[in-house]
């Protein structure tokens, strides 16, 4: 079990399950030589993406920068259309915004990953009209599986601790998409070259 500290209002730590350790010859996540420069904004991976699409209007519409090493920030306002408690954002919103947060550290490292575990931590409640402040950060990478961690505070960089994940990616090939989606959105992705570019951007190596 790993133990960070929270941040929180009280003194808290956090326990992360034992898949959320890196392995012990797990290696530094490298920033790609290619990567958007620290105060960058990253674009969406897909305009339907209901954490970063603009195409997507109940969405989330999450905007993320490059940060230095392999971290980014991101920006997420809270709308009525998130609430679970009256005035109060959803759960399960928060953890879209930190799983897209934790997603968007693809663009630093030019991979196509997943989420394959996603544990989050509700510190304190997101009143409706806040703006959530994330930052993530790539911890650790073995094989396939890249470590990650995201933290959200409320109102600015260094407001407090609302919300934290801990999550494990897994590197997966296009293909991933092709083969799983449904053909109806795939071939619409396929007939875009702004998306076919996105894709390669994510894929190409060096
Ligand atoms: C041109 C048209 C095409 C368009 C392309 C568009 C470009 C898009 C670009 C970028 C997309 C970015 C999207 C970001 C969005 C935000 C992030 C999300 O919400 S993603 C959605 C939610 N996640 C899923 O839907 C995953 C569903 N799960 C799976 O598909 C599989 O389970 C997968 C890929 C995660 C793993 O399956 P396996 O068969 O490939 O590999 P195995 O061997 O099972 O796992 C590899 C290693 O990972 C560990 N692992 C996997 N899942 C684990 C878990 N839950 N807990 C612990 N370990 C786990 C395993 O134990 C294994 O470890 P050991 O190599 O043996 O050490």
């Amino acid at each position: 079990m790993s133990t960070v500290p929270s941040g929180g209002k009280t003194p808290r730590s956090v326990v992360r399950s034992p898949a959320l350790t890196p392995p012990a010859d797990a290696i530094a996540p490298v920033r790609h030589p290619q990567a958007p420069a620290p105060g960058e904004p990253i674009g969406s991976h897909y305009a339907h993406c209901f954490g970063c699409g603009d195409e997507q209007p109940h969405g989330l519409l999450l905007q993320s920068r490059a940060g230095e090493g392999v971290t980014i920030t991101a920006e997420f306002t809270v709308r009525p259309a998130h609430q679970g408690a009256p005035g109060l954002a959803h759960g399960g919103v928060l953890a879209t915004a930190l799983d897209e947060s934790l997603g968007a550290l693809q663009w630093l490292l030019r991979v196509i990953a997943v989420t394959g575990k996603l544990e989050t931590d509700f510190v304190r409640p997101v009143p409706v009209g806040t703006v959530l402040f994330l930052t993530a950060e790539a911890t650790a990478v073995s094989g396939r599986k890249i470590f990650c961690s995201a933290t959200g505070r409320l109102g600015g960089p260094d407001g407090p601790v609302a919300v934290r994940a801990g999550a494990l990616f897994v590197e997966v090939k296009v293909d991933h998409f092709v083969d799983n989606g449904r053909q109806e959105e795939i071939r619409a992705a396929m007939a875009d070259p702004d998306q076919v570019r996105r894709a390669r951007a994510f894929e190409v190596n060096p």
